[in-house]
């Protein structure tokens, strides 16, 4: 029998899937400027993501990257500006507005509830009989045989891969990433990048990844933000092939040329180089009506 998760979800779905199958929604963000006491740190940022894409968001410590993932999760209002939400038609690819996505965020702290047992802990804010869905979600991150322990006895790498399930079990439409990793020693953080890449290719949902770690947004990544002085400095399309390997020639040049822009290092390859990708990845462009 199914559960009223499933059955809502495939009613959610079946009102907001994209015509290519993804989950994923589009968001436009428009003039947007956020202050604290007086100090603006987003000065009118405009951006477009498009349903399913993979974006990363770079820049140096306390340039905001944070702030506009807060503001894209609905968890800080904007000082002004607009933040739209689409899902796109069938055929048209024409936008369509929507007032309540499905969107969840991950920490670089997985947040989990020490007196929750891990299987708890993904079905949070479940009705009990989706018990099974969390099971599943478990399953997906490879920690099924650990839903009876505490959080307590996890390392941080498999506490991370819980918090992706907790988050997951919801289908999220857009899936926000707050330096998920950041906390991670480097063998485990490139296998969590594997594990979200996957997940991403498999759900379709939006993804939306800030991070300190140029080689993490450009081995995940479709374009990779950096944000200066209050705005978006370098908006740069990352058309490698999936999975990447970070051997690549060009992987090297593009972490070369994208550090160099947030350390302001004027030796840095020009853009046009760069821009100059044979595979791109088909993303489609959706149709703004609204
Ligand atoms: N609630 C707040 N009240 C006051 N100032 C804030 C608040 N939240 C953020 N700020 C300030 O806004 C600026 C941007 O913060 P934000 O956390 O977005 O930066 P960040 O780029 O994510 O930094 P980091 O890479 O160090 O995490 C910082 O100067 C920070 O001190």
């Amino acid at each position: 029998m199914r559960n009223h998760v499933e059955e809502n979800r495939e009613v959610k779905q079946t009102a907001q899937q994209s015509d290519t199958g993804s989950r994923g929604i589009a968001i436009r963000v428009q003039s947007l400027s956020k202050s604290y006491a007086g100090r603006e740190v987003l000065h009118q940022v405009d951006l477009q993501i498009e349903p399913g894409e993979f974006v990363a968001i770079v820049g140096r410590s306390g340039c905001g990257k944070s702030t506009l993932l807060r503001l894209v999760a609905q968890l800080e209002q904007a000082s002004s500006g607009d933040i739209v939400f689409a899902a796109t038609t069938q055929a048209t690819q024409a936008a369509n507005e929507i007032q309540d996505p499905e969107i969840r965020i991950m920490f670089q702290d997985s947040r989990l509830l020490p007196w929750k047992r891990v299987l708890d802990n993904v079905a949070l804010g479940l009705p009990k009989q989706a018990a099974p869905s969390a099971l599943q979600s478990l399953r997906q991150v490879g920690l099924e045989q650990r839903a009876g322990e505490w959080p307590a006895v996890l390392s941080g790498g498999q506490r991370q891969r819980v918090a992706l399930a907790r988050a997951l079990v919801h289908d999220p439409q857009l899936l926000l990433l707050d330096e998920p990793l950041g906390a991670l020693d480097a063998l485990t953080r490139i296998e969590m990048q594997q594990l979200i890449e996957d997940l991403w290719q498999e759900r379709g949902f939006t993804a939306l990844l800030v991070t300190h770690d140029v080689q993490e947004a450009i081995a995940l990544a479709d374009r990779v933000l950096l944000i200066e002085d209050g705005h978006i400095a370098l908006d740069q399309r990352i058309a490698l092939p999936r999975p990447r390997s970070r051997g690549q020639a060009l992987f090297a040049q593009l972490e070369e040329y994208i550090l160099a822009r947030v350390l302001k290092n004027p030796g840095s390859a020009p853009d046009a180089e760069l821009g100059d990708f044979s595979l791109q990845r088909s993303v489609r462009q959706v149709q703004w009506a609204i």
